[in-house]
């Protein structure tokens, strides 16, 4: 494990068995690049995204908390993805951040005025990626949250894309998606003709699908107008907010696991 530059933004490089390889930004504890054993990058980043802190990074698995896109009165998306997080522990193939209320800025903190502590830990290993989010309120008052890992996966071309587990059939995407897809239980499968990646999530009870498609994305700064064949979003989420008493924790887990085509 190395502290490497990503772009401006500091950013923790964590190394698992068989050469599988993640970068994490300090930045929103944001997951920018993962590589299994073959090398091969699993993640999309766009390539005109910001990554000087400015605004959320356009791509990895931002880190949606505690609000789901315009579904509250607070930021877009929550203030999780824009925060700076702090590494807590590192280890072999590993590593955790955390994030409190003492670590926001005042503006964030007064929008948001809750005691509450944030972990994700992020393990590599092989061709297997592990998430593990955890929100804890260690206050005196209940707080209700979303969540969500807005995991931006690279695929080869849009239109090869086959997901499978969120419908009966497989689900194609022509263009613009975004969907919610509640009660998600058993393995989800992404397929785009080259790879077939194995998703499972527990904790979450979502899973959000979304694709801005070629107008969106076109009025998109941070994306380039081509960009959109090469992603697709399959979001792990907690949509209809949780109110969490305090003392209490909640954990949302998110794998995947590259298989062959
Ligand atoms: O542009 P943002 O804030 O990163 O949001 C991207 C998309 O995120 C998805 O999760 C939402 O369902 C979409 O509605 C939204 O457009």
């Amino acid at each position: 494990m190395d502290m490497v530059d990503y772009g401006q933004l500091p950013a923790v490089r964590i190394r698992g068995a068989g050469g599988a390889q993640a970068i994490v930004t300090l930045y929103g504890a944001h997951l920018v690049s993962w590589q299994g054993a073959d090398g091969a990058e699993r993640l999309f980043c766009s390539a005109a995204s910001k990554l000087d802190g400015s605004r959320a990074i356009r791509g990895g698995v931002p880190v949606i908390f505690p609000q789901f896109a315009e579904r509250g009165t607070g930021m877009r998306h929550g203030f999780a993805r824009v925060a700076s997080w702090r590494l807590h522990e590192r280890g072999a193939g590993y590593a955790v951040f955390s994030l409190t209320d003492a670590d926001l800025p005042p503006a964030l903190a007064q929008a948001w005025p809750h005691a509450f502590a944030l972990a994700l830990r992020v393990q590599v290993n092989g061709g297997a990626l592990a998430l593990a989010f955890e929100v804890n309120n260690p206050g005196a008052e209940a707080f209700a949250f979303s969540a969500a890992l807005h995991t931006y996966f690279a695929v080869h071309d849009l239109a090869r894309v086959r997901i499978g587990g969120v419908q009966e059939g497989a689900l194609r995407i022509e263009d613009h998606i975004d969907r919610i897809y509640r009660g998600i239980g058993a393995e989800m499968t992404l397929a785009d003709g080259e790879a077939t990646l194995r998703l499972a999530q527990s904790g979450f009870t979502d899973a959000v699908v979304w694709n801005p498609g070629a107008l969106d994305a076109a009025a998109l700064s941070d994306m380039d107008d081509a960009e959109y064949r090469r992603f697709v979003c399959i979001e792990p989420a907690l949509i209809a907010p949780l109110t969490l008493e305090p003392g209490a924790v909640w954990r949302g887990a998110h794998t995947v696991e590259i298989g062959a085509e």
